[in-house]
């Protein structure tokens, strides 16, 4: 008998072992109770070792509770890492297939009441929404992670192709990444070949970091999927005054404020240079430009000719401004102690965001040049540079199975498109695991809904959410494909 090609026997298999996505009414109800408990545990990160530790822990007991199947699964080992991120390695059953892993982060932002609908603690749902700090950004996606597992293992899912999922409690702060240090602390950070009985190091992670972006782009009419296949870098710069304090009957010229506010004006007053062209955002149009109505189909099929006037359309816009530039945002300003004493110290943050084609030491130079004065003393308090552009060609696997489970979850998209994440996420402690590093949350994103992620009134849809899980249900039955990732080495 003529053997049966391996693409056929997979395919074979794949569709005689599907567990279809479709979930009772019960469980669509506790899929969505299960995200507001996980919502109304504050777990905010404030800054480097401010955590709410109390929250943090809940949490972790809260996943047993809601999870009960994930966690007495035998081919699921379950690990606490830096005390409160959690590392599920889940055995598949053909160790010959290379695992990945699935990246979400427990922990939020802080989320002052004011300016809320509802509390961004309670997990109110209203209107079909679910309210909350966490719902986009990310308990959405550990939520909808855990409990896709849990409901294929309830219908007697065993995988083939074993993975990972690593959700962090600190990715909302300046910090080493306590899950990915703890990741390579297990499996070691240089070395590729993992410690016995770990299993291959993931060779791709999927993250947080786009979306199914609708409304963007003017003259975009239909929605597409941007898969980010890179990350900016970032730059947190603290720019410090020192003056001797004095009684302020009797000020100076200029005090420690007014040196600062002056440079800090400047920086925001002489925007980084305008970098269109060079980084992923020119293939994301190129692969748009036939959505485009008329005229702009012709603008985006010739960039050659109208770039000029596309880079400057783009910076109209905060969101599409940071696609083309290094963005500063000056986000703290902490300074005097009394009002009648001359402030010996005033200090400014400054968050820079910094395009692919840029790196931090430019980034750092050019806003010396910009404030242009001695008195004002820089201090870099994290940096990151760009990450590099994952594969996503056909051979690509990560990037394939997500535009295969986008097609499926997904038919009214016709276009999946690779571009870039304006904001960092855990993956890029992970470069040294992997090229194939992908960020996307199967959710449709508005420019409003933007506005919620890190800001007030963020929230999700039941429906999108049962989608999200609906998405990974199915993503996770994809990665059974016996297809082996093929190592790259790419340049945009
Ligand atoms: C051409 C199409 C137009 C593209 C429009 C892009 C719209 C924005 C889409 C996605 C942005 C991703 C936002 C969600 C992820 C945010 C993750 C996050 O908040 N990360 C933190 C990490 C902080 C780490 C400590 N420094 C952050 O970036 O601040
Ligand atoms: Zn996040
Ligand atoms: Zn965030």
């Amino acid at each position: 008998t003529v053997p049966r090609s391996k693409g056929l026997r997979d395919a074979e298999h794949q569709r005689a072992s599907r567990i279809p996505s479709q979930f009772s009414q019960e469980e669509r109800v506790a899929m969505k109770e299960s995200l507001k408990g996980a919502i109304q545990i504050p777990t905010v990160s404030f800054n480097p070792g401010e955590f709410n530790t109390t929250a943090l822990a809940e949490f972790g007991e809260y996943m047993h509770k809601v999870f009960p199947t994930v966690f007495r699964t035998s081919f699921i080992q379950h690990e606490v890492v830096g005390e409160y991120s959690h590392l599920f390695t889940v055995q598949g059953s053909d160790p010959s297939l290379q695992p990945y892993m699935l990246l979400a982060h427990i922990d939020v932002v802080p989320a002052p009441d004011q300016g809320w609908e509802v509390p961004p603690f309670s997990g109110l749902e209203r209107d079909g929404f679910i309210y909350g700090r966490g719902t986009l950004d990310n308990k959405n996606s550990v939520m909808a992670i855990l409990q896709a597992l849990e409901l294929l293992l309830i219908r007697n899912y065993i995988p083939r192709r074993s993975f990972f999922i690593a959700l962090g409690h600190d990715e909302e702060i300046v910090a080493p990444g306590s899950i990915s240090a703890g990741v390579r602390g297990t499996w070691g950070s240089e070395d590729l070949s993992p410690p016995p009985g770990k299993g291959c190091p993931a060779r791709l992670h999927v993250d947080e970091g786009s979306f199914i972006l609708d409304g963007f782009i003017p003259s975009l009419k239909k929605p597409f999927a941007m898969v980010s296949v890179s990350e900016k870098g970032s730059l947190d710069l603290m720019m410090e005054v020192n003056m001797t304090p004095g009684h302020s009957s009797a000020p100076p010229k200029e005090t420690s404020i007014g040196i600062l506010a002056a440079a800090v004006s400047r920086l925001e007053q002489t925007p980084m240079p305008n970098m269109f062209g060079s980084g992923p955002l020119k293939m994301t149009l190129q692969q748009l430009a036939n959505e485009f109505s008329f005229p702009a189909n012709v603008i985006f099929n010739n960039l050659w000719l109208f770039w000029p006037l596309v880079s400057r359309l783009m910076e109209r816009d905060d969101i599409t401004n940071a696609l083309v530039r290094t963005t500063t945002a000056v986000t703290m300003f902490n300074a005097g102690i009394k009002v009648n004493v001359i402030p010996p110290v005033a200090q400014a943050t400054v968050n820079f965001r910094i395009h692919p084609a840029q790196t931090v030491q430019e980034v750092l130079k050019l806003a010396k040049d910009i404030v242009v004065d001695d008195r004002v003393q820089f201090h870099v308090l994290e940096a990151f540079e760009p990450l590099p552009v994952s594969p996503f060609d056909d051979q690509a696997l990560g990037y394939q199975l997500i535009r295969q489970t986008i097609q499926s979850v997904f038919p009214e998209i016709n276009i999946v498109a690779p571009g870039i994440c304006i904001a960092q996420t855990d993956s890029r402690h992970y470069t040294n695991l992997t090229t194939g590093i992908y960020r996307f949350n199967p959710l449709y994103l508005q420019p409003q809904d933007f506005s919620g992620i890190h800001g007030i009134n963020e929230r999700i849809s039941v429906q999108a959410f049962e989608t999200q899980v609906k998405f990974l249900f199915e993503f996770i039955q994809n990665a059974d494909t016996e297809q082996r990732p093929v190592s790259h080495l790419h340049e945009l």
